[in-house]
């Protein structure tokens, strides 16, 4: 069982999330996904379907790591087994949050099937949690869109194995997936991600 208390903080930090990223347009038309840890077994997360800049407390739900509901008749999002995997995989991760912001749709479908997003020389780099400087290199893989998504969970199981450092993927023609140690990590790195990738699509304008 979980705590209560817990449950409702990371329940409000959801809520607060979804009026920020809708707020921004990051999250149009009832898209997007967001959770938090309450404890080694279980996430709080949003109801499969619902709109994300109107989330109220029925609006989230507890579900255990195996993505099974807890005390809830809710079908939790489709994609909670992208969230339950990063729960398990990393332990001290608090937070995840998918985003559908058009720059993260337009930027994954224009780079070449298997090329990912390398991310080199800008400062707001730095935002993300360990990265010390812009010489460093942040490797965004682009997984192909699939309505498989438990085939998904375990294909970024495996990426997350062998690049346990980065902090986020995207999903063509789809959006953006990232994760921290608190829902404010998480947003941040949500911002950080929406700069760089504008930085990207505009260096594309100005230079083809
Ligand atoms: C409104 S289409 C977007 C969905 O297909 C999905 O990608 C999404 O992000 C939201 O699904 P949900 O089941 O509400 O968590
Ligand atoms: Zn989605």
């Amino acid at each position: 069982m979980f705590d209560v208390t817990r449950y409702a903080v990371a329940a409000d930090a959801i809520v607060q999330a979804g009026r920020f990223l809708y707020q921004q347009g990051w999250s149009p038309a009832t898209s997007s996904n967001y959770s938090a840890r309450i404890d080694a077994e279980h996430i709080a997360i949003t109801v499969s379907g619902r709109h994300k800049g109107q989330l109220g407390a029925g609006d989230v739900m507890v579900v255990d790591l195996a993505g099974r509901p807890v005390q809830s008749d809710c079908r939790s999002s489709a994609e909670t087994r992208l969230h339950t995997v990063l729960y398990e995989v990393f332990p001290e991760v608090g937070a995840v949050l998918h985003t559908h912001s058009v720059k993260a749709t337009v930027l994954s479908r224009l780079l070449e099937p298997g090329q990912p997003l390398a991310l080199e020389g800008y400062e707001l780099q730095k935002a993300f949690t360990g990265v010390e400087t812009h010489e460093s290199v942040l490797t965004v893989p682009v997984f192909d869109n699939t309505q498989d998504i438990d085939a998904l969970a375990e294909h970024t199981r495996e990426w997350f194995r062998e690049h346990p450092e980065q902090p986020g993927y995207l999903i063509r023609g789809h959006g953006l997936y990232t994760w921290g140690k608190t829902m404010a990590d998480c947003l941040r790195h949500v911002e950080a991600f929406e700069f760089l990738f504008e930085c990207e699509l505009e260096t594309m304008r100005v230079r083809p």
